[in-house]
This record gives C-alpha cells, structure tokens and sequence, in this order.
C-alpha cells in the first residue's frame, strides 16, 4: 500500500497548471495574477478635490475666520466629469466638488461647511494653507510602477485597483477544467421517485461543489451506469480526448467487485495510463491515477472511491491541494492545528484515518463526530475539522493531542 504523502504526491505532480491567459476583470476575480501589473497611468489622474467646496488661493482668505469672513466673487461651477480646466484668478472663489479638477491657480479647497454656500458670492469663514484638501495626481500610483505582483490574487480591492487604472482585463492563471463522472447503476437523480435498491446521486453534487470551493471550473457534472461504453459516450461528449478538459474525476467502480466500470475501462493493470491503488488511509483507500490518453497528454483523472465520505475526503486529502497548488491559488492545504481530544478514540492500525470532528476553535477542543464508516454522510456534513490520525496510533486516550485540519479555513 502507499502511503497518504506518497499519493499526495503523485497527485500534484499529476494536476499541471495551464498556460497563463488574459481574461475581463470580472472573470479574473478568484484567480491569481499570472504576471506583475504595471500602472499605465498615475492615480488620481489629475489634481481634483477632496472635498464639496470653494477652490481658492489660500492668499485670498489668509485670517478669515466665522467672525471675520472672507467675501469671493464665485466664477465657475466645476462638478465632477467636467472636463475643461479653468484657470482661477486671484481674488475669486470657484465652486468645486469632491473628485473634480482643480482649477489651475487655486492652491486650497475650502469645505462647503465653513461657508455660507453661495453661488454667486460666497462667504468664507476659514483659511487654508496650501494643498489642503487637494489630491495631487499621481500620490497614490505613479505611472510604471508594479502595483500589483505575480502570484497575488484578484480579490476585490485588487479588481478594483486594475479598473481604476483603467485595465479591463488581467493576465492570470486560469481554471482547472474539471469534469465530474459518478458511476452506478444504482444511481438516479435527486428529485425523481426511487425504485427499490436504488439510491439518490449524491456524490457529484458534492465533487462538483468542492471542486468550485476549491476555485476550480466545472465542465459538466454527469452520472453513467457501470456500462463501459455509457463512460467512455461520457469522455467524449465533453471533450476529455479534445483538450477541453484538465481533470476527469470519478467516483466509484474501483473497487473488488464484478461491475467496476472505472477499472473496467482502463483496465486493471496499468497499461492504459491509469493506476489503480491502495492508499494506507481510512477512508479512501482504493485510489486511481493516470492520465486518459498515455502519461505525457491527455486528461488527468483521479478514480476516488464511490462510498461518499470517502470520495469527499479523498477529495479534501489528495485533489484540493492539488488543484489549488496548480492554479497558484493561496493555502493550498487547509490549515492544521492541535487540538485536545474530547474523548477516547481508536483507529486502525497500519492506516492514516482522518475522522469527522467538531472543533472548538476557542478552547482548541476537538470532539470526534459520527462512526469512522464511510457512508456517514450525515456527520461530514456538519463537521468542522477532520482529525488526521497516524497509521502507527491505534488509540487515543481524552486529553490527547490531535492534528486537526480545520475545513472552514483557507
Ligand atoms: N471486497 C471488497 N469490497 C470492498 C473493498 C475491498 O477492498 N474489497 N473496498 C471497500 C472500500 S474501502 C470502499 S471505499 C468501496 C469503494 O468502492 P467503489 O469505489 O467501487 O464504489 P462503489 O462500489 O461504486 O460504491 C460504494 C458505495 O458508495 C455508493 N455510491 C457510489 N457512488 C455514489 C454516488 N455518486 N452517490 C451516492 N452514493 C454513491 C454506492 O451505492 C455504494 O454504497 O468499496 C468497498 N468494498
Ligand atoms: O476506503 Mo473505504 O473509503 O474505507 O470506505
């Protein structure tokens, strides 16, 4: 058997980051920058006001005061988006507001507040000195500087910043393309009637969603019988043989029994590109990797096991970081803490476990949730954490250390 950081391994090697691409603002946000950003312009563009009030020459007002009023003729009216600049001569006021260019000539922007707001005349009743409330162009960005680095993701304000400098769209490194297959015969669609020994679909609903969590695309989310020809109809509709697809991951049919259409398709033996092994973990042991079309092109696919805790955990352990590391996408791994054990546990031997759990992030309490089983949906479902349990531990005694990585961190 491998081991949990011999697969982890095999796996990131597996899942390849894409060639960088330019892509619209709004379909950057989420992604990593590809490349650094150069500012093409400075920011403020132009010297404009910081506040609603009169532009002024900080001469012509020197010692007023609300007793002692300073009275301007006002000239011009300069909203915001005007975009002819005039030219203040001394001895006037012009009304200006916040984000409107600064006449030429005026050194101070006097607040509407500490007037008496007039259109035509205005009374002032406070100095200035210069500069003050002006935003000089160029004093949050020069144009040419790295404002922004390779590597760093398009998050709000970073999204915003690009379009203030006028940027519609970034380079950045693309989404993996992840195309989800559930097999079973037994499967049938939630919301549709069930028939004796069926059940509901549920894995790719929750492979999908995880997938998107972990800031990947969803090509399409399909569920096939065990019928080989039914999976591989699957491959082709959505273009794994075309280059539409990074990722293929399936769950189910790899394990031991008679109708295990994954292991049917590519074979048990390896020599299709796609291996299928043992991994010393509880849940999640039987694991399969390749790549669908021979080692060096092709699809990448991860088989995970169809029991659903398994398949969600084996996504957690082996296929989020991956995916996360190849699109260059902060926190890869959940963060791990230590915690104490509520209560007494046991594991089996010669295997990893990782168990549901309930994280008391205050008290660094932690409080197994749900039996190890891998058909617990129920308990993974409402866990925080899962305690990640070293093959040589078999027991744990209450008051214990246990690595936790915590699932609602990044
Ligand atoms: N003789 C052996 N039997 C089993 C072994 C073994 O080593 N020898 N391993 C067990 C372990 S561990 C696991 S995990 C499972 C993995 O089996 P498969 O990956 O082949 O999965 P299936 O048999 O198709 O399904 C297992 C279980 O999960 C349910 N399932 C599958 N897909 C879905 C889905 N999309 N939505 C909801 N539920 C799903 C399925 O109905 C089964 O109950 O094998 C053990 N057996
Ligand atoms: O590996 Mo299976 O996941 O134990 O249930």
């Amino acid at each position: 058997m491998r081991s949990v950081e011999e697969h982890q391994r095999a796996v990131a090697d597996l899942i390849r980051p894409r060639p960088p691409v330019t892509v619209a603002l709004s379909d950057a946000e989420g992604l990593a920058l590809a490349a650094d950003v150069i500012a093409p312009i400075s920011l403020p563009v132009f010297d404009n006001s910081g506040m609603d009030g009169y532009a002024v020459l900080a001469d012509d007002v020197a010692g007023a005061t609300p007793d002692n009023p300073v009275t301007l003729p006002v000239t011009e009216d300069i909203p915001a988006g005007r975009t002819d600049i005039p030219t203040l001569t001394p001895g006037s006021a012009h009304r200006i507001m916040t984000g409107a260019p600064v006449p030429h000539g005026a050194d101070g922007v006097i607040p509407v507040e500490a007037t008496d707001g007039g259109a035509d005349v205005v009374r002032i009743g406070a100095a200035t000195t210069r500069g003050r409330h002006i935003r000089p162009a160029g004093s949050d960005v020069s144009a040419g500087a790295t404002v922004l680095r390779a590597g760093q993701l398009v998050n709000a304000p970073t999204a915003g910043l690009a379009a203030a400098l006028g940027l519609a769209e970034l380079p950045v490194q693309p989404r993996q393309r992840v195309l989800v297959i559930s097999t079973g015969s037994e499967l049938v669609e939630p919301g549709t009637p069930l028939a004796p020994g069926q059940i509901y679909e549920s894995n790719g609903v929750m492979l999908s969603a995880a997938v998107r969590e972990a800031g990947a695309e969803v090509v399409a989310t399909a569920t096939v019988a065990d019928d080989t020809a039914a999976f591989t109809g699957v491959l082709e509709r959505y273009g794994v043989y075309d280059g539409a697809v990074d990722l293929v991951i399936t769950s189910g049919g790899v394990s031991a029994g008679a109708y295990e259409v994954v292991k049917d398709v590519f074979g048990r033996d390896g020599d299709q590109g796609v291996h299928f092994v043992k991994v010393a973990m509880q849940p999640g042991m039987p694991q399969g990797i390749g790549r669908i079309g021979g080692a060096g092109s092709g699809a990448a696919i991860i088989t995970l096991p169809g029991n659903p805790v398994s398949a969600q955990v084996s996504f957690e352990v082996f296929v989020r970081p991956a995916l996360r590391r190849a699109m260059n996408l902060p926190s890869p791994d959940r963060p791990r803490r230590n915690a104490v054990l509520r209560e007494k546990l046991i594991s089996p031997a010669g295997k990893r476990q990782f168990r549901r759990g309930l994280l008391d992030h205050e008290t660094a309490t932690v409080t197994s949730y749900g039996p190890p089983a891998s058909h617990h949906l129920r308990y993974l479902a409402s866990a925080n954490c899962l305690l990640d349990i070293a093959d040589d531990v078999t027991e744990l005694p209450a008051g214990a250390e246990v690595q936790v990585w915590d699932l609602t961190g990044w």
